[in-house]
């Protein structure tokens, strides 16, 4: 309902936070709406957007593992849009992501550097390049093989795996066990118009897990399939590597953490 709030695993204090907030905003609704019998504006309606400010003003704890090189992306990529859907519930889940305490893209200080050189490539075509993922917790990888393994929570399926029994998500190569994410130089990122901020057309939304997210799949317009080779081709000059199930998922060749597998939180 409020995607802000949802993690049942993980936020519980932010979730009864959020139900004290609520009761309070309806009890000072009450007191404020003169009582003429018709219903009065549903406290729900105001609710979101009262909690989605909040989000946008949660400020960085910097607790990144020290030494290592991770950067937070929007210092610097600034002019990047960011949109880190594993801190809200708008993900194949359906809730906030365990290790996502703050709507952060984290990635190594080296990826970092490629990654802007990519949007300022692709901001003289007249692109942006918006951020949905970088660094992922293993927790939170941990969190989507739980998950994989219960048949009873389809809530997203509709949205993102329609066509795929999600117990056959890992097998069939849409979620790793031992994520590129985890290791601090893989990022999930999509195009938007420089101009509008409007996301281009990519034939699926990120995170579509399903044939037609491939590299070259059949189906897909001409128009989508050139937005496809403009990422790719910007992307595979600064050195990534693309994923052919994944139009959106890039991965650094000469990534410094070939092998390590990170679980600090997002925060
Ligand atoms: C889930 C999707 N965003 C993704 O990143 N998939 C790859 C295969 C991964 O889990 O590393
Ligand atoms: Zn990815």
């Amino acid at each position: 309902m409020y995607p802000f709030l949802k993690n049942k695993q993980a936020s519980r204090p932010a979730q009864k936070m959020g139900l004290f907030a609520l009761t309070a905003l309806m009890l000072i609704t009450c007191v404020n709406t003169p009582s003429t019998g018709s219903t009065a504006a549903s406290p729900k309606q105001t609710e979101p957007a009262a909690i989605s400010s909040k989000a946008s003003e949660i400020t960085k704890k910097y607790q990144l593992p020290k030494g290592k090189g991770f950067v937070y992306l929007d210092e610097v990529i600034p002019s990047a849009a960011y949109d880190l859907r594993y801190y809200t519930g708008d993900n194949f889940i359906g809730e906030r992501i365990d290790g996502y305490n703050g709507p952060f893209a984290i990635l190594t200080l080296r990826a970092a550097r490629a990654l802007k050189k990519v949007n300022d490539d692709l901001e003289t075509q007249g692109y942006r390049l918006k951020i949905i993922d970088a660094y992922r917790p293993q927790k939170a990888v941990d969190l989507f093989a739980r998950w994989s393994k219960d048949p009873l929570d389809t809530e997203m399926k509709e949205r993102f795996y329609p066509d795929v029994d999600k117990k056959n998500l890992f097998k069939q190569g849409y979620l790793s066990s031992k994520s590129g994410h985890s290791r601090g130089s893989t990022v999930d990122l999509t195009l938007v118009y420089k101009k509008t901020g409007e996301e281009v057309d990519m034939g699926s939304r990120v995170d579509f897990l399903g044939s037609i997210s491939a590299h070259g799949a059949d189906g897909l317009t001409k128009a989508q399939r050139t937005a496809r080779y403009v990422l790719k081709t910007a992307m595979v000059k600064q050195g990534f590597k693309p994923y052919s199930k994944e139009w959106w998922h890039y991965t650094l060749k000469n990534e410094p953490y070939p092998s390590t597998y990170f679980d600090f939180d997002v925060e």
